[in-house]
């Protein structure tokens, strides 16, 4: 399936190990290969940055620019989209601690107006740990996922965040309970867009998953959001949830007051990731087997994405085949076709991405530049 919409050039200045550096690209997939620290995967941290958020590192927009230089940095790139081609750049000028996004020459409002062109998924090496990990973690990768669909899912996690921050201080101070009402009211909105956003996603996801990648190489997997609350259900409407939280949230003052925080929200949800074919936890799986789970979830996930936003996202992916069998693999390879987008992969090693043969374009990188194809 030719993807509808192609990265057909990227352009790099001052970004980390890349001085001045382009690329022009076809329809087919690109495999970036070359030694350690060559910059694969900073240029697929690169192209992260064409979608809202901090990209695949989570680094400070400040660390970006080329070590030595004065501080700016960008990345440019073209799209050919089914209305035609687009222009997309972002970066930060010297001493900038946020980024600019550049839509077609112009400013744009913010950076979620990047999610009109183009959505991006990615797995990382960083990910390898995500089922054994942190709650935070798999909260923060499920939330990028959501993201996706919902371009400013991020922000309202962000601001509930904020507010969390607020009630707890001012609980600490023993603040005027009319502005903790109102702190509350406010935290109980977000809060119940959150959760429900989060457990729309998981439920399409689970419906996708058994659909698609039931069998085979990337098993089955069952997906659950850990309560909300201990002792009862989440109403089934957003307002329901909302006028509930705000009830329990002034309710538990005292108690939250006495732990230092907010004990109940959407800040403490996790969600659990089952192996079905083997019933298990996906955190007793195999290196190989958590990999191939968390690619069946983000392949599916992409499917949902093109399904509901008409929008195929791209795929980064840094060094995934490392931990494959080749049969997974070629699995992977193979999947990749079904969903009209464009892949962009690393690896240290040509042969691991022989099984692509001319699906792919393949560049060797050294030192921040590009080389033929080796
Ligand atoms: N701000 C920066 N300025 C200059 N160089 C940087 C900056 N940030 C990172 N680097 C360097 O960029 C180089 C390439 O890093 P990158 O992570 O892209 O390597 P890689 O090709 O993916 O290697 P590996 O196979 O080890 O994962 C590293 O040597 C790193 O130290």
């Amino acid at each position: 399936m030719t993807p509808a919409r192609v990265l057909v050039r990227l352009r790099l200045n001052a970004f980390r190990n890349y001085m001045t550096a382009a690329l022009d690209l076809g329809p087919r997939h690109l495999v970036l290969v070359g030694p350690n620290g060559a910059g694969k995967t900073n240029l697929l941290e690169a192209i992260s940055l064409l979608s809202p958020g901090r990209g695949l590192r989570r680094a400070g927009f400040e660390t970006l620019a080329a070590h030595g230089s004065d501080g700016a940095w960008a990345v440019a790139a073209t799209l050919d989209t089914p209305d035609g081609p687009v222009d997309l750049g972002t970066g930060s000028g010297p001493g900038e601690t946020g980024r600019r996004v550049r839509i077609n020459g112009a400013n744009a409002r913010a950076v979620e107006a990047l999610s009109a062109y183009l959505r991006i998924l990615w797995i990382t090496p960083a990910m390898d740990g995500l089922f054994t990990g942190p709650a935070a973690e798999r909260r923060r990768f499920l939330d990028r996922l959501v993201t996706t669909l919902i371009p400013d899912h991020s922000a309202s996690v962000g601001e509930f965040e904020k507010l969390m921050r607020q009630r707890n201080r001012l609980l600490e101070e023993d603040g005027d309970p009319l502005w903790l009402g109102a702190i509350e009211g406010q935290m109980a909105e977000r809060a119940s867009a959150i959760h429900f956003a989060r457990a729309d996603c998981l439920a399409h996801l689970q419906g996708l998953i058994a659909e698609t990648l039931g069998a085979g190489a990337f098993p089955a997997a069952g997906l659950a959001l850990t309560q909300l609350f201990e002792d009862m259900a989440v109403p089934e409407a957003p307002d329901a949830l909302e006028a509930l939280l705000r009830m329990r949230w002034q309710q538990d003052r005292a108690l939250d007051r006495a732990a230092g925080r907010t004990l109940l929200g959407p800040h403490r949800i996790d969600f659990e990731v089952v192996h079905a074919q083997k019933n298990m936890p996906a955190a007793l799986g195999s290196t190989g087997e958590q990999k191939a789970l968390l690619i069946g979830l983000v392949l599916a996930h992409a499917r949902l994405v093109r399904q509901m936003t008409g929008i195929a996202p791209f795929l980064l992916l840094d060094e995934i085949a490392a931990h494959l069998d080749p049969a997974r693999r070629a699995a992977l390879f193979d999947a990749l076709e079904g969903l009209g987008t464009q892949a962009f992969m690393t690896g240290t090693d040509p042969v691991l991405f022989a099984a692509l043969g001319a699906r792919a374009q393949t560049i060797a990188v050294r030192d921040g530049r590009f080389l033929a194809e080796p």
